[in-house]
């Protein structure tokens, strides 16, 4: 999320920052000294930002914690200054740890001012017990006990149809693409029923506007990416708006379930003191899914296909498993979630790409109050970050660290808060086991189809802000003979 911020934003909240730390920063250091943790603010204004950026556009993201770690020979802790604002990057498992089980007491979920600007009052931008409860309603649709039984099939209808469009009969694919579209079809089938392509098609567009907004200076000024990205915000909601009142409307008339879609589902549920979601929250949240779950499932798939098609052993093995559960099922018979448990190999696989390449590279707290660190005081109002690539891709977590190898996920696994894509502690990942079944499910279908070579061998890794491959991972097709 970091490398989210183009330089043009960075300088913009740099600015504001310095003006607002020297107002601040003054009446602090009047009073007393702080034994604050190692490490640089480093320039006026831009502090350190530019060495975060450089790391992720270079495909070395880890590069950012590791010089710093070794500069300032701490490895547990370093000050820096990112986006504006004076930070503590907490370091390695114990950091995660410290973070993941410190929310609400000494820390708590903070996103950069344009995803606050732009996603409104949802579960991100929010805190304390309403963010419990806002989980709390979206999680009773999206944990596995809520899908178990029929996402699945669904998915897995779904996939098909997609491979039968976009893969089936073509020579040549660019995977980034493809499964772009494929994600948030599917976001979009099974959060509101969608499945009017063109009604699809006119959201994706909304929401491709949208997203680039995201990493954009704040400006609401016309003509700014921002400016425009949340003017496809409103119209996105107004979207979405409609589709909730005539959702209610058949839900009134009897003429939808309560229990088809996740749109039914926060329309139809209050908590135990009867209090229900408004229209606007669900708009909201709705948006915010939509944005959290497709990138990342996205990426996920595309870099499995890429690491597949690098390690043609993995990929036999993949295959010997998914043909495996072929084999158990009636001809078409659809997926189940019982069949999902069964591709075990399969997921150590897309483990072991997500620890050498985490959809998401890390995220960030901000400190509640004064507290201490590793002997060191962290200022209340700083901002935290943690880091799953740098923990990911240290020597000390991981033997042979760059070796591709998924059977580091078997038995007990990497030991705890050593693998971390998907965060930790009360806001750890809403999406997991939907984007587990999403992306197994994709797997299956495309396994079971295709071979594939990649046209660009050792095609660069970017993260920018999420890791994908430089020109998306063309890939040529070679469907199985029957
Ligand atoms: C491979 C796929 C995915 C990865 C790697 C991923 C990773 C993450 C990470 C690292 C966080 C931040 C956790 C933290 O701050 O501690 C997060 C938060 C979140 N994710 Fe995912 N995610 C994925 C898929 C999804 C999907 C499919 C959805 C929705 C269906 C989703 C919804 C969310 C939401 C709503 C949050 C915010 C949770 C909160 O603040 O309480 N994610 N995700």
């Amino acid at each position: 999320m970091i490398q989210f911020l183009t330089p043009i934003l960075l300088l913009f909240l740099l600015i504001v920052s310095y003006i607002f730390s020297i107002v601040y920063g003054n009446r602090r250091s009047g009073t007393t000294k702080i034994n604050l943790p190692p490490g640089s603010f480093g320039w006026p204004f831009v502090g350190e930002s530019l060495s975060l950026l450089r790391a992720g556009w270079d495909g070395v993201p880890e590069r950012f914690v590791r010089e710093r770690v070794e500069k300032h020979g701490n490895p547990l802790v370093f000050k820096t200054s990112l986006l504006g604002d004076r930070m503590a990057v907490l370091c390695g498992p114990a950091g995660n740890k410290f973070l993941f089980g410190n929310e609400n007491k000494l820390v708590a979920a903070w996103w950069p001012l344009p995803v606050r600007k732009l996603f409104g009052r949802c579960l991100i931008t929010i805190r304390g017990d309403e963010a419990k409860w806002m989980r709390k309603m979206l999680l009773s649709y999206l944990s596995p006990d809520a899908f178990a039984s029929h996402y699945a099939a669904t998915m897995d209808t779904v996939t098909r149809r997609h491979i039968q469009i976009h893969w089936q009969g073509k020579e040549e694919v660019n995977v980034f693409k493809t499964v772009k579209l494929y994600a948030f079809e599917l976001a979009c089938r099974l959060f509101m029923s969608l499945e009017e392509p063109n009604h699809i098609s006119k959201l994706a567009s909304l929401f491709n506007i949208f997203l680039k907004g995201i990493i954009e200076l704040p400006l609401e000024i016309p003509g700014t990416r921002f400016y425009s990205s949340k003017k496809a915000a409103a119209a996105i909601r107004t979207e979405l708006m409609m589709i909730i009142k005539d959702r209610k409307m058949a839900l009134e008339e009897g003429k939808a379930s309560s229990s088809q879609d996740l749109l039914s589902h926060l329309l139809s549920s209050s908590d135990e003191n009867g209090r229900y979601l408004t229209e606007k929250e669900i708009a909201n949240n709705i948006l915010l899914l939509l944005f959290a779950g497709h990138d990342t499932s996205t990426v996920s798939i595309t870099l499995v296909m890429k690491s597949l098609a690098e390690h043609p052993d993995v990929y036999d093995k993949v295959l010997r498993e998914q043909m495996e559960i072929c084999k158990s099922k009636e001809g078409g018979e659809l997926l189940k979630w019982e069949d999902i448990q069964k591709m075990r190999y399969s997921w150590n696989v897309v483990s072991e790409v997500m620890r050498l390449n985490p959809p998401v590279t890390g995220a960030f707290r901000e400190a509640l109050l004064d507290f201490e660190y590793a002997g060191y005081t962290i200022p209340k109002g700083w901002k935290l970050y943690w880091s799953a690539v740098s923990t990911h891709k240290d020597e000390a977590n991981y033997e042979d660290v760059m070796r591709f190898d998924p059977s580091r996920f078997e038995g007990t696994g990497p030991r705890p808060f050593t693998y971390v894509p998907f965060g930790g502690g009360p806001r750890m990942c809403l999406g997991k086991e939907f984007s587990r079944l999403e992306v197994l499910v994709f797997l299956h279908n495309i396994v079971t189809n295709f071979k594939w070579d990649l046209l660009i061998p050792n095609e660069k890794i970017e993260y920018d802000p999420m890791a994908t491959p430089a020109k998306g991972l063309p890939v040529r097709l070679h469907p199985h003979q029957v």
